[in-house]
């Protein structure tokens, strides 16, 4: 049964870029403890209601609510509380890890906020304090858990640079999972891997609601992905909402397999 308050409720969102209408009036609300996938041909909007739910661009109009300790107005805040605030993490299209940097340091450099909250942003607190060591040692802690359930607890050590690509999507969640966020947004995720680490990315992504309780966002054009993990998915062609609903449902639509196939008759199957 789905909770009756949503996690994220994204109403009549608009994004204009000069002439262009990136993002129509689209509306749609995402569950705690849900997958909602956001589907859609090339140039559908979707990265757009990404950048806007996470800050990186002021929406034209629409409001943006996410739900947490209390209501937050995600169309009126900066990206950085966005982050810090409501809790929202992102990952991109393109892989944006830290290189050079190990695996567990980018790990750790996730935590970099918490830890200068804890040391009172003073070179006392790096120093000295108590609450700060405790933070530091939780924050190891944290860093090793999510290591062994992305299964490169061997890798901690190596530049994140080396590993190979899948591994790299599978740190890049691990790292967003570090902030302990409320809902994470995952831009395109499968992107690139092939069955079996497709299958290890659904198995993160599944334990990712089931025990952690995250509300997921989901842009996937990988439909094995969306079709076998999504409990929500929403649809968009030029801008707008053409459908929403459980992915079964959708796969059947119509106007969904006309937006794909590009279409009139919609009288092909899947
Ligand atoms: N910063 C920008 N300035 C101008 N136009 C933009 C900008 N960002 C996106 N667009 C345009 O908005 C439309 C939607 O783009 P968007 O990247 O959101 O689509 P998408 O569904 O994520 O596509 P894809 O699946 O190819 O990643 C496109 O026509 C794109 O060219």
């Amino acid at each position: 049964m789905r909770a009756d308050v949503p996690l994220i409720d994204v109403e009549h969102l608009t994004m204009r870029f000069g002439g262009l209408l990136a993002v129509d009036d689209v509306s749609f609300k995402a569950q705690p403890r849900e997958i909602t996938a956001i589907i859609g041909p090339n140039g559908a909007g979707k990265t757009t209601v990404f950048n806007c739910i996470t800050g990186f661009y002021k929406p034209s109009s629409g409001r943006l609510t996410l739900r947490g300790d209390r209501e937050y107005l995600l169309e009126r805040m900066l990206g950085h509380e966005i982050g810090q605030q409501a809790k929202v993490a992102r990952t991109f299209q393109n892989i944006r890890l830290f290189p050079g940097m190990t695996v567990l340091e980018n790990l750790m450099v996730a935590q970099h906020n918490k830890l200068m909250r804890a040391s009172g942003m003073s070179i006392f607190g790096l120093l000295g304090l108590k609450r700060y060591r405790d933070a530091e040692i939780e924050a190891i802690e944290l860093a090793r858990l999510w290591l062994q359930r992305i299964g490169l607890v061997d890798d901690a050590d190596r530049p994140a640079g080396e590993l190979p690509y899948g591994a790299q999507r599978r740190l890049e969640i691990a790292r967003a999972m570090c902030t302990e966020p409320r809902l994470l947004c995952l831009d395109e995720p499968a992107a690139g891997l092939n069955p079996r680490e497709s299958a290890a990315l659904n198995e993160l992504l599944l334990s990712i609601r089931n025990q952690d309780g995250v509300g997921v966002l989901l842009i996937e054009h990988d439909m094995s992905v969306v079709m076998k993990i999504s409990d929500h998915v929403v649809v968009l062609d030029y801008g707008r909402k053409i459908a929403e609903g459980p992915p079964d449902e959708v796969q059947r639509d119509p106007a969904v397999i006309r937006a794909y196939l590009g279409t009139d008759d919609g009288g092909t199957d899947g």
